[in-house]
């Protein structure tokens, strides 16, 4: 299939044209979050967007996701032009956003009700999924009786349990200690192997971006624009532990390197830099 990457995907494609986003339009408190973007995200594609705090990228998704208006452009999701909320999709933030008054397995479940899903065929996937992700035990505790890392975990097999053809994931470990976070990029990609759906995933780790994109899109400081399209041409499984490799350092110390040069990162001054002081 010419829009979707090698191997078995229920992702959709993504066709983002020269959107752009201006809050406040006309008002005197107009505000341009996003130069004209465009991008084609494959079916079953992992696509990272990376960028500084402020430029736009949740603006973006939201556009995306069909939650916010755009100021001009056209988005797609498999072939079909983006009007009102796109429902076939997981979405994900920073938040977790479980119930309190819930196990985390009728968390999970949740998507039944809300999707009119068959309820015993998502238990017995979301159970899976618990297993997959070594949480079993948390499955009958409420959130308040978990970590923080598991309930993130929890919330991400939430997102992805009805298996949507898009997930849409906006700094979604951005709460967690650095170790859990670890632990959940690699659970992420573990699950995402499962069916390749296509994955829109914003964050500010470069890391992440390097560990489990397919291809990442750097994006300037606000108004944002796309100032380079890396593709990631790393074998998976990616384990956490490639992170200290040689080929991902390359990686990782372009975008690095991109960031000082926009100056979003400041190096040190020579002179500074060389006295050991
Ligand atoms: N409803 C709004 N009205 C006006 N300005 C807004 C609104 N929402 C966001 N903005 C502004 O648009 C810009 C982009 O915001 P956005 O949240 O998309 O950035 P971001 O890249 O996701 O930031 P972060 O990485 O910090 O989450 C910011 O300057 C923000 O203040």
């Amino acid at each position: 299939m010419r829009d979707s990457v090698a191997g078995t995907t229920t992702g959709m494609s993504i066709s983002i044209q020269g959107v752009t986003k201006i809050y406040g339009r006309d008002s005197a408190h107009e505000f341009e979050a996003l130069k004209p973007i465009s991008m084609d995200i494959k079916a079953g594609e992992f696509v990272s967007i990376v960028g500084p705090s402020g430029c736009g990228k949740s603006t973006l998704m939201l556009m995306v996701a069909g939650l916010l208006p755009m100021s001009s452009g056209v988005i797609e999701i498999g072939g079909r032009v983006v009007t009102k909320a796109f429902t076939d999709v997981g979405i994900a933030f920073q938040d977790h956003l479980l119930l309190d008054f819930r196990t985390a397995l009728d968390n999970v479940l949740l998507q039944a009700e809300i999707r009119h899903i068959d309820k015993d065929a998502l238990r017995s996937r979301a159970v899976d999924l618990f297993r997959q992700l070594r949480l079993e035990q948390a499955m009958g505790k409420y959130p308040r009786q978990m970590s923080g890392g598991m309930r993130q975990r929890v919330s991400l097999i939430r997102t992805i349990v009805h298996e949507p053809p898009v997930l849409m994931l906006d700094e979604p470990f951005g709460a967690l200690d650095a170790l859990t976070r670890l632990q959940v990029r690699s659970d992420l990609e573990s699950l995402w192997l499962r069916n390749k759906s296509t994955v829109l995933f914003i964050t500010h780790s470069v890391e992440e971006a390097v560990g489990l994109s397919d291809r990442i899109f750097v994006m300037s400081p606000s108004p944002g624009e796309i100032i380079e399209e890396i593709t990631v041409d790393l074998p998976r499984p990616r384990p956490i532990s490639l992170t200290g490799s040689a080929e991902f350092g390359k990686y990782a110390g372009h975008i690095y390197a991109l960031f000082e040069k926009m100056g979003v990162l400041h190096g040190m001054a020579p002179a500074a830099a060389g006295s050991g002081a």
